[in-house]
């Protein structure tokens, strides 16, 4: 199986939670576009939701192949959000924000009742930070956020390489109008005094660190699908 196939595999297992009349929040990166791609399938098949998209790439996607669609303040509570991960370790702490979607993805995905993520294999890891934390932060003042942040990181221990993201000769800009630095700090032993750290940082928009959100993830692999589950608990699907 290859990797478009396991993100399928994933994207079709989690299909099986969105009930008729959902109101559901959809993630934004490759593993989530082929959640849309089958979630259109049910949609034109006669399946009622109503999506609150994590981003304008998805809600570009959404518009292209017919999920219907409501902003998060028409649609405020959300039932389900369905989105992909960079990193998910045993209790399902996350880190998200490779395609910059971090901030719409948090506020959408705490707005519902409940989260899943889907991802492969390839992105379980025992402990976060092999992939580079997206720090969003105000283009404002963004020489002192990044002393700022080196600070605190340095406090718990943590260094590393602040890149700002490009995207080819710009600076990448969100979809919030903010900045990225990709913070790559190494393993995070403890993600969770990281995440309250920079929220206490006035020129940080929001971090990736994802802590006690999803309730579940649906993970694919070579031999099929598995949950994972808090406390690494889960069950093999297929
Ligand atoms: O900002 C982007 C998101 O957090 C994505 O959900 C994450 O980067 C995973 O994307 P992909 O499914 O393409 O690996």
């Amino acid at each position: 199986m290859d990797a478009r196939e396991m993100k399928i595999k994933a994207a079709t297992a989690a299909l099986e939670h969105v009930e008729d009349g959902m109101r559901l929040g959809i993630g934004t990166g490759s593993t989530a576009e082929e959640f849309v791609r089958l979630l259109a399938e049910k949609v034109a098949g006669g399946l009622k939701v109503q999506g609150v998209p994590t981003s304008e790439r998805t809600a570009r996607r959404c518009v292209e192949l017919g999920v219907p669609l409501k902003s998060l303040d028409e649609l405020p509570e959300l039932d389900l959000t369905i989105d992909g991960a960079d990193e998910v370790d045993g209790n399902l702490a996350l880190i998200k924000g490779g395609g910059g979607a971090l901030l719409r993805e948090k506020i959408v995905a705490g707005a519902s009742t409940r989260m899943i993520v889907i991802a492969d294999e390839s992105k379980v890891v025992e402990t976060l930070g092999a992939f580079a934390l997206p720090i969003e932060i105000n283009p404002f003042g963004s020489v002192a956020t990044r002393i700022a942040i080196e600070k605190l990181a340095s406090r718990l221990g943590l260094t590393g390489e602040l890149k700002l993201r490009r995207a080819g000769e710009e600076v990448f800009t969100t979809d919030g109008g903010h900045h990225i630095f990709d913070a790559s700090f190494g393993r995070i032993p403890d993600a969770e005094a990281l995440a309250g750290a920079l929220n206490s940082i006035p020129g940080v928009v929001e971090h990736g660190l994802f802590i006690h959100m999803a309730s579940l993830a649906i993970i694919a692999g070579p031999a099929g699908a598995r949950t994972l589950k808090a406390n690494n608990t889960g069950a093999n699907l297929s």
